[in-house]
């Protein structure tokens, strides 16, 4: 892990980052999920992630949560996932203690809220049940309000929304427990003793157990409190320990192919170009003109019509300056900077600035082409080559800090818009 900026030290349980439920103010109504479960959603909830694993099967040496996906460490994308349900009122993130100090560093760096660490034990369930007693009142050095209901989910997951944790949350409410599955790709089988086939079961029978899960924090708890070492040792479900101990039938809600949880390396590989999907699915032209006749602007248009999937907008230059926020807002990652026949690049490089000293970069990289339209006939080419040379070393600059600039240049002939 790179040393980032030197965290506050953050105490056991203790929130290291922003008060708890600080972050955008909580609609007093349920969010309109068509997929949530009948019942409502109670007042307090929490999450536990584990995020204390080695990452054996990901066979590098940093553990897999920690892992960069485009920069940024694996589970800075789960905790933005958390932290965007504003009614998630604390996560706390189980890791081992040699990993504290990275933790904290990752949640200073990319200004993740409500979060609380707890130390990881030596398997996923211990990891999890460290988790709960953070959250647990009847702990000597618990600093959070216990939840009504609790989200248990995998560090490594970071494709989870709020449709699915609005559902395992409202189910868990009415059920005592809920969890997201998912149909079987391969036919579970069992071996014989001998290495061969003993059964195979009915793939249209059984389902994959995926995350998030979530549970009345008092049946997860006591369930834990049961749970025998054996099942603590070697256990890899949840919702089996709420059944087990507390008699608990967990509702199974039926949940996106996203949830898949990171495991190996292709995954990454995986995650990655999820990621980079996302955030170019909202592409802004930014024009140096108010014209609509200009270039620019039947630019946007042809993006437009041949970019089917992805929501095209646009703004002049001098708008953006003080707009960083509406970008921030509107998730946008991607621009392009329209220069048409000016060497003027003062505006642009304002822009660039801009963006670089908001929080913008800070969670995905930005990724801005800077398109000049320029007449060859009157100034040749190695000129103009010349005069475009600072995009380079400007371009080296920026991408310290996650922009990724590149410039376009077209020959734009004046002469032939006159006819
Ligand atoms: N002692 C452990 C083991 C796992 N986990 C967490 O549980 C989640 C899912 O477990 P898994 O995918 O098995 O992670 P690892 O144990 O790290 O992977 P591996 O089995 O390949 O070592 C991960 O976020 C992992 O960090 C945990 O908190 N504490
Ligand atoms: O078994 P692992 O420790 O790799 O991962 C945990 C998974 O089993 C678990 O996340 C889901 O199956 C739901 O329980």
């Amino acid at each position: 892990m790179e040393p980032g900026p030197l965290s506050r030290p953050a105490e056991q349980g203790r929130c290291v980052s922003g008060s708890p439920s600080a972050g955008a103010a909580c609609p007093a109504s349920l969010p309109s999920t068509a997929g949530a479960e009948p019942g409502s959603r109670p007042a307090a909830v929490a999450a536990v992630l584990p995020a204390g694993g080695c990452g054996e099967r990901m066979g590098v040496r940093t553990p897999k949560q920690f892992c960069r996906v485009l920069e940024r460490p694996l589970i800075s994308y789960t905790l933005q996932a958390l932290e965007r349900v504003c009614w998630i009122k604390d996560i706390v993130v189980a890791v081992t203690r040699e990993n504290m100090e990275a933790m904290r560093n990752i949640i200073q760096r990319y200004g993740h809220k409500r979060i609380s660490l707890a130390e990881a034990g030596a398997t996923r369930h211990r990891s999890i049940f460290n988790g709960l007693k953070a959250l647990a009142e009847d702990q000597p050095d618990c600093k959070l309000t216990k939840p009504e209901v609790v989200i248990i989910h995998d560090a490594v997951r970071p494709f989870v929304d709020e449709d699915i944790l609005l559902r395992v949350v409202t189910a868990a409410n009415e059920h005592g427990a809920a969890g997201a599955i998912r149909p079987l790709v391969s036919t579970v089988i069992s071996p014989s003793a001998d290495g061969c086939l003993d059964h195979s079961l009915d793939r249209a029978k059984h389902r994959a157990s995926e995350m998030p899960q979530a549970f009345l924090f008092d049946v997860i708890y006591e369930a834990y409190q049961q749970c025998s070492d054996y099942d603590l040792e070697f256990g890899t479900e949840c919702l089996q320990l709420a059944l087990k101990y507390c008699h608990t039938k967990a509702k199974l809600l039926e949940g996106s192919p996203d949830l898949w949880k990171v495991t190996y390396k292709q995954d990454l590989y995986a995650a990655e170009s999820m990621i980079k999907e996302k955030i170019s699915q909202e592409i802004c032209v930014i024009e140096n003109t108010k014209d609509e006749e200009s270039v620019g602007y039947l630019l946007k248009e042809v993006l437009r019509n041949e970019l089917n999937f992805v929501n095209i907008t646009s703004t002049p230059l001098e708008h953006t300056g003080g707009n960083i926020q509406n970008f921030l807002i509107a998730q946008c990652y991607s621009f392009i900077c329209v220069n048409v026949v000016s060497s003027n690049f003062q505006e642009t490089q304002k822009f660039l600035g801009t963006l670089e000293e908001s929080s913008l970069p800070l969670l995905y990289p930005v990724v801005v082409v800077l398109v000049y339209f320029l007449d060859l006939t009157l100034v040749p080419l190695t000129q103009e080559m010349e005069n475009l040379m600072w995009i380079r070393e400007l371009a080296k600059e920026v991408k310290k800090r996650n922009v990724l600039l590149s410039g376009l240049l077209i020959n734009y002939s004046q002469v032939k818009r006159k006819d």
